[in-house]
């Protein structure tokens, strides 16, 4: 019988798999074909298989791609902009001023491309976005090689990219159809926010989603105020308007879901809604701190973000899975909250589950495709290395992430980039920075 020839064959002391929380390899290798994790190999066995590539990474963990459930790419380009401000100050008077004079099809080309560097050298693999010009973002998502989820923004008010809610959405569906053949580009339906967006329009993205089969990505009771207006304006809950509206289903991607009371945690859980975790942007803008534990304790499949550069201001989902695991023990007063293995699997698997690519994503499994990330553990800051899970949340580092591969594709390799530039994007974001402050 004729052996398998492997494309890659990459062979770590551990490898962290994500199908149990807490289960780690040791002394393994991953074996890549086309695309897929093919075999999973003792590395003692390894002399005898046949592969065009073998990577030997030694002290190193293996693990799934990060899946970054929540951002804003582009907005790389206004990181620093406008920091230390509440949300709507932040957004009404210094970042949607910012974005009338600025975003166009090339800054969001540019910015996106940007973020995505970033993020690839940071051990991110999915990013699940929401911005305009949507074409350009699904440029930018090819030319890196990143498995990118688009969300075609709906407001009621004009911008750049629309004039009202129908034509975002008519845009944006236009946009869609040029990616349609794109396994890696999956556009989805992103409804701005409960206090943007009307009545009329979110039954529309309902049917339309269901229609079209979408995910539905939007911004829901990210702050105090957010919720307190809604009842002062509609004498209504955020939440309880979208759940007349039937927003609540498992196509739903909510971003933020901080103020949230049991009642409410209890009607996402029926729902089947997904929630992406934002800790560091809602930590900026003292927006406050998500009821993640009680949240995960109902079976929600809450995922990790970041948010946007301009409130982050790091695209570093290490550094967001760190601060998941802190900030859950900060707001429950207790240390069990969002233990490591759990912060890793909100910030993998749950991102996948969200996204409904479970199936094919979000942890390490013979027939799952290659979405896989290497961390050099031999760093003196993480030395010793008595637990790779433990390592990986609480003590390493975006630098330490030597390897990336999407769908087997090699986007890191011992920390260069090899789909995109690092001095042209560099170069590219200087640019900016000087039409900004000319502007
Ligand atoms: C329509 S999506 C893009 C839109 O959202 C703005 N934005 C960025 N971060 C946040 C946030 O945390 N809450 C609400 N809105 C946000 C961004 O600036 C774009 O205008
Ligand atoms: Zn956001």
């Amino acid at each position: 019988m004729s052996q398998t020839q492997y494309d890659t064959l990459v062979s770590a002391r551990w490898i962290i798999t994500v199908e149990q929380d807490g289960e780690v390899l040791e002394n393994h290798a991953i074996a890549i074909k086309d695309g897929q994790i093919a075999a999973i190999i003792p590395a003692n066995q390894c002399a005898a298989i046949s592969a065009n590539e073998k990577l030997e990474l030694g002290n190193h963990v293996l693990m799934p791609g990060l899946i970054n459930l929540h951002g804003h790419s582009a907005m790389t380009l206004l990181r620093g902009l406008a920091d230390d401000k509440a949300l709507m100050d932040w957004l009404n008077n210094h970042i949607w001023p910012a974005e009338g004079k600025h975003v166009q099809d090339d800054f969001v080309f540019d910015g996106s491309c940007l973020a995505m560097a970033e993020m690839i050298r940071g051990g991110t693999t999915t990013i699940n976005d929401m911005y305009f010009y949507h074409a350009a973002m699904g440029r930018a998502g090819l030319a890196s090689g990143m498995r990118t989820f688009v969300g075609c923004s709906i407001l009621e008010f004009p911008t750049n990219y629309a004039s009202n809610a129908d034509e975002y959405i008519s845009k944006g569906m236009a946009e869609r159809s040029e990616f349609l053949g794109e396994e890696l580009i999956t556009f989805t339906l992103a409804p701005h926010a409960p206090y943007t967006v009307s009545d009329a329009t979110f039954r529309k993205v309902v049917d339309l989603a269901e229609r079209e089969d979408m995910r539905i990505h939007c911004h829901i009771h990210e702050t105090a105020d957010e919720v307190n207006n809604s009842v002062k304006e509609l004498q209504q809950r955020p939440l309880a308007r979208l759940q007349q509206l039937g927003l609540l289903s498992p196509r739903l991607i909510a971003a933020h879901m901080v103020h949230l009371n049991a009642e409410e945690i209890d009607i996402v859980a029926r729902h089947g809604v997904a929630v992406a975790h934002n800790p560091a942007s809602n930590m900026k803008l003292a927006s406050g701190i998500a009821p993640v534990q009680q949240l995960l304790a109902a079976g929600v499949a809450v995922g990790i973000g970041t948010d946007g550069a301009a409130s982050n201001n790091k695209l570093d989902m290490m550094a967001e899975t760190r601060l998941a695991a802190l900030l859950a023990k900060v707001g429950t007063l207790d240390p069990t909250a969002v233990p490591a293995a759990t912060a890793i699997r909100m910030a993998t698997l749950n991102g996948a589950r969200a996204l409904g690519i479970a199936d094919k994503v979000g942890s390490v499994k013979v027939g799952k495709q290659a979405d896989l990330i290497a961390i050099d553990l031999s760093a003196l800051e993480t030395a010793p290395a008595f637990d790779p899970v433990s390592h990986v949340v609480y003590a390493a580092g975006r630098e330490q992430v030597s390897h990336v591969w999407v769908k087997g594709r090699c986007l890191l390799n011992a920390r260069q980039l090899q789909t995109m530039d690092e001095v042209a994007l560099k170069a590219r974001g200087e640019d900016w920075r000087n039409r900004i402050l000319a502007r």
